[in-house]
């Protein structure tokens, strides 16, 4: 098998891309809240969503700093970001929220996650994908770029220059294509496995916008950037 090996442009944009990964991250004390005391059901909404909504400006500002994406169209900038929030939100939670939370605190956000008015029939997708990405023990530059490929995804809704799109994600897709075989020389089909949850991704995307409405029946209350981004009200 021929040597792999990274260009100095792919180390280049792969320690960039790693860079505005770990530079935005949520303030703790968001994430804190939810481990303090317990809440009612609509105080633990309340939490998440106020999560949800710094992770969205986390995500935003991370996109922003993804080279090449500032160039592109600025419809079809927005055009990404709402396409794909929900799919690198869930991305990033079950990367950070395997990774960050030591275990006893998973179980009470686990629980919290559970009383917070979310359906049954979502908990089961949202936890086994976030048990399946934690199984990966996806290294950081991974988990960064997967999360820009995500966002880099060129059938996402109101796309007008698809290839432009394209092209950036291929160059993120070749980048993740040798960091998969650097990184985990034993397992030939590990970039296969990782792309396999994007699929995951978007079955639990589907899920969400059916919960948004049900959230918007019981009149569950939004921050007006979810609000924005996730069309809701
Ligand atoms: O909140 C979640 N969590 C907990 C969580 C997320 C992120 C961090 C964190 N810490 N530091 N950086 N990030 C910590 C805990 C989590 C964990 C795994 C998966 Br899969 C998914 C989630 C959600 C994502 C948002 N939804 S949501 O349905 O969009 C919704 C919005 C409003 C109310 S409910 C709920 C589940």
């Amino acid at each position: 098998r021929e040597k792999v090996e990274m260009t100095k442009e792919q180390r280049a944009l792969m320690k960039a891309i790693v860079d505005a990964y770990n530079r935005h991250q949520i303030p703790q004390d968001v994430a804190k809240k939810l481990l303090q005391e317990q809440y009612s059901a609509e105080e633990n909404f309340l939490l998440l969503t106020e999560m949800a909504t710094s992770q969205v400006q986390v995500l935003v500002e991370f996109t922003k700093n993804i080279p090449g994406f500032l160039s592109l169209d600025r419809e079809d900038q927005i055009a990404l970001l709402k396409g794909s929030t929900v799919e690198a939100m869930f991305l990033r939670s079950a990367q950070v929220f395997s990774r960050k939370m030591p275990n006893g605190h998973t179980v009470v956000l686990e629980e919290r996650i559970r009383k917070s008015g979310i359906p049954d029939e979502f908990m089961t997708p949202m936890f086994n994908f976030y048990k399946s990405i934690g199984e990966l023990h996806m290294v950081q530059e991974e988990q960064a770029i997967l999360t820009a490929i995500t966002i880099l995804m060129p059938d996402r809704p109101y796309v007008k220059d698809h290839q432009a799109v394209e092209r950036l994600q291929e160059t993120m897709l070749n980048v993740l294509r040798k960091l998969c075989v650097l990184q985990h020389p034993q397992e030939q089909q590990y970039f296969a496995r990782l792309l396999g949850r994007l699929t995951e991704l978007r079955t639990l995307s589907h899920y969400h916008a059916e919960m948004l409405t049900s959230w918007k029946m019981n009149d569950h209350k939004f921050t007006p950037l979810l609000c924005e981004i996730w069309d809701v009200q």
